[in-house]
C-alpha cells in the first residue's frame, strides 16, 4: 500500500501523521513555508514523522491511494485541474460539505472528475488535534465497491484510528457535511444565552432533517445513526473544539468571527436550502443557517421563526 494524502491543513495533516505510523507517506500543500520546522501551524504541538515527506509539487504524488483533505468548496476546482494526475488511483474524500455549484457530494466531484478511480468517503466524528495526538478515534469508511472499501479499511486503520466500512458512500458523506449546519445552529443557540434545552432540541430536530434529505438522496436511513452522521452530530455540536460549532456561537452572540477559518457548514446549509425545494422536504435548521450566514435573517428573529412554525407531529 503507498499513500499519499492532498491538502496540508489541519486534518490532512493529522491523516498524513496518523498513517506514518505504517508507512512512508506523502503529504502535498499548497503553502508549506512551515515545513522545515516540521510543525503545521494548522496543528500546533504536532512534530512531523520522518516518515511524512512534505511538498508542493504535486509530481511527488505517486501513490496508489490519495486522501483528498481540501475544503469541499475548492475540492471541484482542484479535481479539475489535476485529474490527468489523480484518474485510475484510489481517491478517498475527506471532506465534510456539499459543493454549491452542481450541489453534489465530494464523492460526485471525483467519479466526475476522474471516472476510472475508484472513490471512497473517510468521515466521523474526529478533530484533526485528536487524531495527531494518538488519542483512539473511530471513522466511516465508504465505498460502493465492497471489495476496495475492505482493501480501503485495513489500508488507512491504524493503531489508534479504527475504520468501520460501509457501502452507502451518499449516506456517509451526507450525515458528514449536514452535521455541519446543524452544529452551527446549535453554537447559535448557546450563543444567544438560549441554554442546553434549546441545543438538545436542535440536534435532535437537526438530526430528523439530516435524515430526511440525506434519504431524499438515496442514503440508507441506518447510515444516519453510524458514526459519519449521528456520531459526528453529538461531537460536533457538544464541542468548543469544532469550528462549526464556535462559529455558530459567535453569530448567536453578536460577535465577530475569525476570517479566513474552515467552516463547511455555512456554504452547506445554502446548498442545502437550495436542494429543499427540488426533493420536496422540508429542511427549517438548514434554511435558517443559511439565512443566518447569508445575513439575510437577524439572529433576533431566528428563534420566531423556529416557534411559530405549524404544530406538527414528532
Ligand atoms: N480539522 C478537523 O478536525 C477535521 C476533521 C474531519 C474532517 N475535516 C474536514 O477536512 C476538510 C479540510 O479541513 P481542515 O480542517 O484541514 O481545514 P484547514 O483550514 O485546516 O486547511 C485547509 C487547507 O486547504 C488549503 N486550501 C484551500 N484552498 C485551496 C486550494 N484552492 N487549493 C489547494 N489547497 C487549498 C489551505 O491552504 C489549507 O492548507 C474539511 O472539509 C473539513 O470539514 C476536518
Ligand atoms: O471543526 P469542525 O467544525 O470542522 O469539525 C471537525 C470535524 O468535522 C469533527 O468531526
Amino acid at each position: 500500500m503507498s499513500v499519499a494524502v492532498i491538502g496540508a491543513g489541519a486534518f490532512g495533516t493529522a491523516l498524513a501523521v496518523t498513517l506514518a505510523s505504517k508507512a512512508p507517506v506523502t503529504l502535498w500543500g499548497r503553502e508549506i513555508d512551515w515545513a522545515g520546522t516540521r510543525e503545521n501551524p494548522r496543528l500546533p504541538g504536532v512534530a512531523l514523522p520522518p516518515a511524512l515527506h512534505v511538498t508542493d509539487d504535486l509530481d511527488q504524488i505517486r501513490a496508489e491511494t490519495v486522501l483528498l483533505a481540501l475544503p469541499a468548496q475548492v475540492l471541484g476546482s482542484f479535481l479539475t485541474r489535476n485529474a490527468g494526475l489523480l484518474n485510475g488511483r484510489n481517491l478517498v474524500s475527506c471532506a465534510k460539505g456539499i459543493d454549491l455549484t452542481t450541489l453534489t457530494g465530494p464523492s460526485a466531484l471525483i467519479a466526475s472528475a476522474c471516472p476510472d478511480s475508484k472513490v471512497a468517503v473517510l468521515t466521523g466524528p474526529s478533530f484533526a488535534a485528536d487524531i495527531a495526538r494518538g488519542l483512539p478515534t473511530a471513522l466511516t469508511l465508504a465505498c460502493a465497491d465492497g471489495r476496495a472499501g475492505h482493501q480501503l479499511q485495513h489500508d488507512l486503520s491504524t493503531p489508534t484510528l479504527r475504520l468501520y466500512r460501509t457501502t452507502d458512500v451518499t449516506g456517509a458523506e451526507l450525515g458528514g457535511a449536514l452535521k455541519n449546519v446543524i452544529a452551527i445552529a446549535a453554537g447559535a443557540a448557546i450563543g444567544a444565552g438560549y441554554g442546553d434545552s434549546a441545543r438538545a432540541s436542535v440536534i435532535t430536530r437537526g438530526f430528523a432533517e439530516m435524515t430526511r434529505l440525506a434519504t431524499a438522496l438515496g442514503a440508507r436511513p441506518e447510515t444516519l445513526t453510524g458514526l459519519s452522521g449521528l456520531g459526528d452530530l453529538v461531537l460536533t455540536c457538544t464541542s468548543e473544539q469544532s469550528r462549526n460549532f464556535r462559529y455558530g456561537l459567535a453569530l448567536g452572540a453578536g460577535r465577530d468571527f475569525a476570517a479566513g477559518t474552515t467552516v463547511e457548514g455555512a456554504a452547506t446549509a445554502r446548498a442545502a436550502a437550495a436542494l429543499a425545494p427540488r426533493l420536496g422536504v422540508d429542511l427549517p435548521v438548514s434554511q435558517l443557517v443559511a439565512g443566518l450566514a447569508e445575513g439575510r435573517v437577524a439572529m433576533e428573529h431566528a428563534l420566531d421563526i423556529l416557534l411559530n412554525r405549524p404544530l406538527k407531529e414528532e
